[in-house]
């Protein structure tokens, strides 16, 4: 996975649409795109279901559910997780080193029982949502935001984690700091002629990459926008300039 892959494959499109209906109808108006994230709204709708629709269709699936609990818990969440043979898995750092350890073992284990690859296991550093002045203010964090998040990045990977996600303004102090194979995947991206939304943290597609990002998640940018194709076409053609 990563840098190896054509610019357009290193998209992943955020499939947040609240049930499987909408979610087959982008799948199929998309045909270009062959990675696709599921999240808490969609699995909360359709459960398995939906990935099972997009492993039909040869699509690569990132299970978005940022699993955060205690270390048996989440261990057994990403045991049931491993079992559906998807891609990418998340949890959060703050979950903490024995949780985090706990679910690496518990990934490879599940998959394993169920004879498939296990899911690329990557932790959430801080939510792309998160101002510096949040992180400080309403969470009472007593560290710079980029201080923060490399050390969760780094309390990942010594826990074994394959990657992190990460905002695109941070990614490149953790390209130079982590592992070369560390994956690095960063949402909040903004093409420079969408809506920022509720993100905070952002950069366009074609800086991120730059700045080391292995994928950039994308949603509404390209899910909400009136003609769904273009936004595609007009992101994969301002990675070209990049790849
Ligand atoms: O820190 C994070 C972690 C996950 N996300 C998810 O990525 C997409 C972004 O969607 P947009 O519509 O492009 O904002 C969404 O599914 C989030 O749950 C994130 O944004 N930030």
């Amino acid at each position: 996975m990563g840098n190896g892959e054509q610019a357009e494959q290193r998209v992943i499109v955020a499939l947040d649409v609240p049930d499987e209906q909408s979610a087959i109808a982008l799948i199929d108006q998309l045909p270009q795109v062959s990675f696709w994230k599921v999240g808490l709204e969609l699995f909360t709708s359709t459960g398995p279901k939906i990935l099972e629709e997009l492993k039909s269709r040869q699509k690569r699936i990132f299970l978005d559910l940022k699993f955060d609990d205690i270390p048996n818990t989440v261990a057994g969440a990403c045991r049931s997780a491993a079992r559906y043979g998807v891609d990418l898995l998340t949890i959060h750092a703050t979950a903490g080193r024995d949780a985090l350890k706990a679910a690496t073992e518990a990934a490879q284990e599940g998959a394993a029982k169920a004879g498939v690859q296990p899911p690329k296991l990557i932790a959430i550093t801080l939510l792309t949502s998160i101002s510096a002045r949040q992180l400080a203010f309403d969470l009472k964090i007593p560290l710079e935001l980029p201080e923060y998040a490399l050390e969760m990045a780094l309390l990942a990977q010594e826990c074994g984690l394959d990657g992190v996600v990460c905002s695109p303004q941070e990614v490149a102090q953790l390209r130079q700091t982590c592992e070369n194979d560390f994956l690095l995947v960063c949402p909040g991206v903004r093409p420079t002629w969408a809506d920022k939304g509720d993100q905070k943290r952002s950069l366009t597609p074609a800086q991120a990459i730059k700045a080391g990002a292995d994928y950039l998640v994308i949603g509404r940018p390209i899910t909400a926008a009136i003609e769904p194709e273009l936004a595609w076409k007009r992101i994969s053609e301002e990675l070209t300039t990049v790849a």
